[in-house]
């Protein structure tokens, strides 16, 4: 189990003010949902806390030591990280791609073993894409490509999960099923946090949220303390409808 903490964090969004200093903490067993409408700075501070973008000033700690001066195989072992754009530069299968998960875990010219093997099947299936385990990246659709990279974190097995947008390309089946598992890696101690841009998804399944506004300004805390009409209207510049749905709120937006 492990927990990031962000201190005094303003993200550097590039030519903005540096707007609300983040104080806030990924605990174990919490799924937070960054909400936000474009360019409010969710990747950027998704990739400022997974330590790839310094942060313009604060700082993110994990289990108490500072981010940048862990040793990046001691933060590539705590953190996974859902990238919403992906590269896909030279040809690898799926199970070739999955198994890339294990590499914090190897040493430099250790080849993966039995157990990565077994970790990397058992998260293609998972995913729902162990009947593809054999194929290139490259022919993938977009909603298995997707399944594919969380199936790449799900091996990987960190203890706290960053997901840009983890349902982007997927039917609502498998956005359920990504939900779902995600909610599960939270309930057997994991921290979770995701970029979401489907309020409705925010509101089923995460615990936490933290809302970016596009001038810097933010708000977080519990989801119902959060999921307030009015300030949601205001983050989105758009008005809403909302009604209840099995007990949580479902919101639509309105002309
Ligand atoms: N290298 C860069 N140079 C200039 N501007 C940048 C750079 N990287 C990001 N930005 C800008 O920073 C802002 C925040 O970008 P970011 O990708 O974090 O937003 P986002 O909330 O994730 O948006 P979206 O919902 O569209 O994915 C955007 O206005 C973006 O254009």
């Amino acid at each position: 189990m492990s927990r990031l903490e962000a201190r005094n964090l303003v993200i550097d969004v590039p030519g903005r003010r540096d707007g609300r200093a983040l104080n806030l903490d990924l605990e174990p067993g919490q799924v937070w949902g960054v909400l936000g409408p474009n360019g409010a700075g969710k990747t950027t501070l998704l990739h400022t806390l997974a330590g790839l973008r310094a942060p313009r000033a604060g700082s993110v700690r994990l289990d108490g030591g500072a981010l940048a001066s862990l040793p990046r195989r001691r933060v590539a072992r705590a953190l996974g990280l859902v990238f919403q754009e992906r590269q896909d530069g030279f040809p690898a299968t799926v199970r070739e791609t999955a198994l890339i998960g294990r590499h914090p875990w190897l040493s430099p010219w250790q080849m993966e073993g039995g157990e990565d093997l077994q970790l990397a099947e058992a998260a293609l299936e998972r995913l729902d894409v162990d009947h593809l385990a054999e194929r290139l990246v490259s022919t993938l659709s977009g909603g298995e490509r997707q399944r594919l990279a969380i199936a790449t974190v799900l091996t990987q097995a960190p203890a706290i999960w960053l997901a840009d947008e983890p349902t982007n390309h997927l039917d609502l089946h498998h956005q359920t099923a990504v939900m779902a598992l995600l909610a599960g890696e939270a309930q057997a101690g994991r921290a979770v946090m995701l970029c979401l841009h489907d309020l409705n998804l925010a509101a089923r399944w995460c615990d936490h949220l933290l809302l970016l506004y596009p001038d810097g300004e933010a708000c977080w805390g519990s989801r119902d303390a959060m999921l307030v009409p009015a300030a949601l209207e205001r983050l989105y510049g758009q008005r809403l409808a909302t009604a209840m749905v099995g007990g949580a709120p479902v919101f639509v937006s309105v002309r």
